[in-house]
């Protein structure tokens, strides 16, 4: 069993009469990528900002590291990064400039801040200064800064936030090797499912400050998989029709229904058979329960994520 870097027990914050956190409880191992869904105002910041110590809770407990108490998390929180507060970015700095100033009290080596650039995917920015950054470097260059103290639990609000879908890409594969090449344990936030689908390991679904769902990478994949639909009120001899055209991944749901996880892109043939066959099919057709939709069907369906 690997080891826990966060152990957040029953967290709530109240403002004024507002929970903006309800008993969140949420467990992160080491070498996770732990995405906190939630829509806007579901408490992803709160959360992100109390295990930061940003900001303090009305009850629950927060162990890092192992550690608890004041002093103990005070020690555990310098081994961890965030991109909440970040120190601002000078505009008129190229970005390895940028992490030269930020790596000044730090003792970082040139090699150190090249690798650093690289990591990020900065390492062709050159002469050009930070003001002119495209939104997604300049977001690269906020987490670069992050890393100057070489954290081991790294927290990203919202970093896919604004993104393009190329930058979107770009930066998964960052976090991406922030975990396979630095192994850093990482909380990330977004309001949309789609944007974290690919990156985070485990998911934890936020939805008026109370932790509603929690499930893995593998358990979302299956939740969400899309599939043929077949009804027909001749199961079995459907699946004969299956077997013979070499279909194995199926799944019988009960007596009128088959789910079909293979040959997505060619329902009519597997039509045309079972129609030869003489199977009475009453309906066929792919179904895919796209992310954002099962998070709604997750959240109440009643607000846009
Ligand atoms: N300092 C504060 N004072 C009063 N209410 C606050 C404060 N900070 C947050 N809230 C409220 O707490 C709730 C959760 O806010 P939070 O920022 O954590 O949400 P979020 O999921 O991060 O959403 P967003 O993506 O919009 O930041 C919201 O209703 C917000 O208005």
């Amino acid at each position: 069993m690997s080891e826990t870097i966060l152990k957040a027990t029953n967290i709530t914050k109240i403002y004024g009469k507002h929970k903006a956190l309800d008993k969140v409880t949420i467990e992160i191992k080491r070498g996770m990528i732990y995405g906190l869904i939630g829509e806007n105002g579901a408490g992803k910041s709160t959360f992100m900002r109390t295990i930061m110590g940003l900001i303090t809770t009305d009850e629950g407990n927060i162990e890092l590291f192992g550690e608890i108490g004041a002093k103990g998390l005070q020690q555990a929180r310098r081994k961890m990064g965030q991109s909440i507060e970040t120190p601002a970015l000078y505009p008129e700095l190229t970005a390895r400039d940028n992490l030269r100033v930020q790596a000044a009290n730090g003792g970082m080596s040139e090699r150190e801040i090249d690798d650093l650039l690289r990591l990020m995917s900065l390492e062709h920015t050159g002469k050009k200064k930070a003001k002119n950054f495209s939104l997604g470097m300049r977001q690269r260059l906020a987490i670069a800064s992050t890393l100057i103290s070489h954290p081991e639990f790294l927290i990203l609000d919202e970093p896919t936030n604004g993104l393009d879908p190329s930058g979107i890409v770009e930066m998964r594969e960052i976090i991406h090797r922030l975990v396979t090449e630095r192994g850093i344990t990482v909380l990330l936030s977004s309001h949309l499912l789609d944007e974290l689908s690919q990156i985070a390991t485990h998911y934890g679904i936020l939805h008026d400050g109370k932790l509603i769902k929690e499930l893995s990478k593998e358990q979302l994949a299956n939740e969400t998989r899309q599939y043929i639909e077949l009804e027909t009120a001749e199961v079995q001899k459907a699946i004969v029709v299956l077997d013979e055209l070499g279909i194995r991944d199926y799944e019988v749901i009960n007596g009128t229904n088959i789910n079909i996880y293979e040959r997505l892109d060619d329902v009519a043939t597997l039509n045309r058979s079972l129609v030869l066959a003489d199977v009475n099919v009453s309906r066929i057709g792919t179904t895919r329960q796209k992310l954002e939709d099962y998070f709604l069907q997750l959240t109440g369906g009643n607000s846009h994520a």
